[in-house]
């Protein structure tokens, strides 16, 4: 699926490897009277980690939620793979405190592209979100109020509510931070996992570390692609050290 944004101008043909999930072209985008994203232009490569990493403000949730469809570009071109829709996981402090649901009730609501808003959950999804519970150890949570949760127990369950969609992209917005190291790694394997089971995983995140172990990196500096491919090749310290100059 291609979706243009303004100004768009016809690229070279594409070339089939490595196999890719969503190229990115020319990409602008960003906020009223605040443009972030500054053509752009990029692979994300499928059945793989890649990890968008950049200092504060470089651009990473911006560009994340292009990709999920949350933001509209000013301009540019995405192309995705055949699929289904991405699954979008933002930073938990992006989820209201106040919303009146349960941890149950928020991955549940993981299945509502599947069946609608309004359908009876069925088997079947209670069971995906009984298994996206499990895998996020959150189901002794289940009862719980989502705003009276700790920081990491509302991560966790903002991930399984992205698990329970059970789409082929998962996008993620620092799904580590802030989190004990048990958390951590419990996610990291799951992630890991995820990709091993077909999954293309697509995150943002500070954690050098987990950049390092991904399988590609796109590096941001101020709303452009200072890097992108292997960690070993883009995670250098000239680069890093360039990008996190002080001003
Ligand atoms: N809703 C918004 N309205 C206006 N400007 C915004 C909005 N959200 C982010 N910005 C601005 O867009 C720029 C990029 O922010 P973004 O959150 O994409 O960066 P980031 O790399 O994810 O940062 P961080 O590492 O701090 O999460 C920043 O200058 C930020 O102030």
């Amino acid at each position: 699926m291609t979706i243009m944004f303004n100004k768009h101008r016809p690229g070279p043909p594409d070339a089939e490897t490595p196999p890719r999930h969503i190229r990115i072209t020319d990409l602008d985008a960003g906020y009223p009277g605040r443009p972030v994203i500054r053509q752009l232009t990029a692979d994300i490569p499928a059945l793989a980690m890649t990890t968008l990493v950049g200092p504060n403000g470089s651009g990473k949730s911006t560009l994340l939620g292009v990709l999920a469809g949350v933001i509209t570009p000013t301009s540019g071109r995405l192309r995705y793979a055949q699929g289904r829709p991405p699954a979008f996981v933002p930073q938990r402090g992006a989820v209201g405190d106040a919303l009146p649901l349960t941890a149950r009730q928020t991955v549940e609501m993981g299945r509502w592209g599947e069946r609608g808003l309004w359908r009876r959950p069925s088997r079947h999804d209670r069971e995906v979100v009984d298994s996206a519970m499990a895998r996020l150890g959150v189901t002794d949570l289940a009862a719980r109020q989502l705003g009276e949760l700790s920081g990491g127990q509302r991560q966790r369950v903002l991930i399984a509510q992205g698990l329970a969609q059970q789409s082929d992209l998962l996008l993620l917005d620092e799904p580590t931070t802030g989190l004990d190291p048990g958390s951590r790694e419990r996610i990291t394997v799951l992630l890991t996992d995820l990709v091993a089971d077909g999954t293309t995983v697509v995150q943002a995140t500070h954690d050098l570390e987990a950049a390092r172990a991904a399988d590609a990196c796109l590096l941001l500096g101020d709303g452009r692609l200072v890097g992108q491919g292997p960690p070993e090749q883009v995670l250098t310290p000239t680069a890093l050290s360039r990008i996190w100059q002080p001003a």
